[in-house]
């Protein structure tokens, strides 16, 4: 379904007078399937929400290609209604003047759909699957707890009812109820829906919950790549140092003093 072929980004480094430019994604492959949810981990400055925002189409790759379906996604159209992503920062994902009806609704009004009781239906519809009441519509985001302002960018994210989501730290600020809730909320949409996800976090047992397989970034680069089944048999050893707060996996030492 999302092919990313060999893709290199680099920034500049921040000196306004030099040519330098820090590589951030070095030669990055790897493919997520139909109704796969892939989980990405890595320490921060890894890479990770870069990559989110390549496949979300907000910045281009270097070189390299991310195919959906086949097609380019740095052409808008295949991206519209068909890749969406929800991001950890929810303050800002919505316009602070924006309704919750209104931030609803854009994507539906940008695709065309002008019908106001189709799209109050829809919306209402969109609030009820994240598990808000219609009251919510004329709330504004101050209004609204963490926990809510992220509903509504998940009901705002699948309104156009993609085929891909991109989660980059989406649960990360909410506390650990409420990340339970949205864990089970994207669980459900994903069966109800069939979407795959790219769910980028630093949160193992989170990736343990809701992935099917998993890549494990450092430094620009995928170092390595297991089902969610397989976590303990994870061979590299970054990968094993990730894991180990919730693996008690043996050193090299241990290892070899048992003859493996
Ligand atoms: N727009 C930008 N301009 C310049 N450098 C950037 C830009 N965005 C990211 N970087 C740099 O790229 C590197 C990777 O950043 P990125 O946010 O992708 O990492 P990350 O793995 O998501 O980190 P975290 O887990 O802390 O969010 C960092 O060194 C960061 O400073």
């Amino acid at each position: 379904m999302l092919t990313v072929s060999r893709v290199n980004k680099t920034y500049n480094n921040g000196d306004f007078f030099s040519n330098n430019r820090q590589l951030v994604l070095s030669d990055v492959s790897f493919e997520v399937h139909g109704g796969e949810c892939l989980g990405v981990i890595g320490e921060s400055g890894s890479g990770k929400s870069t990559l989110g925002r390549l496949i979300a189409g907000i910045e281009k790759p270097d070189s390299g290609e991310i195919l959906f379906q086949g097609r380019d996604v740095q052409s808008r159209e295949v991206r519209l209604g068909h890749i969406s992503a929800v991001f950890q920062d929810y303050s800002s994902s919505i316009n602070p003047f924006f309704t919750v009806f209104d931030a609803v609704s854009e994507l539906l009004r940008t695709m065309g759909q002008h019908d106001k009781k189709e799209v109050t239906r829809r919306v209402v519809d969109l609030l009820g699957q994240v598990g808000l009441n219609a009251g919510y519509c004329s709330k504004l985001p101050h209004e609204l707890s963490g926990g809510e302002a992220q509903r509504v960018c998940i009901a705002r994210a699948i309104s156009t009812g993609p085929q891909f989501l991109v989660l980059d730290e989406a649960i990360s600020s909410l506390d650990t109820p409420v990340q339970t809730q949205i864990l089970n909320l994207l669980i459900e949409l994903k069966e109800r829906y069939q979407m795959s996800y790219l769910f980028i976090t630093h949160d193992i047992q989170a990736v343990a919950y809701l992935c099917d397989r998993v890549l494990f970034f450092h430094n620009g680069r995928v170092v390595e790549q297991s089902p969610v089944s397989g976590l303990s048999r994870v061979k590299n050893e970054y990968s094993r140092k990730l894991l180990s707060s919730v693996i008690p996996f043996e050193s090299k030492e241990m290892r070899s003093c048992h003859g493996v």
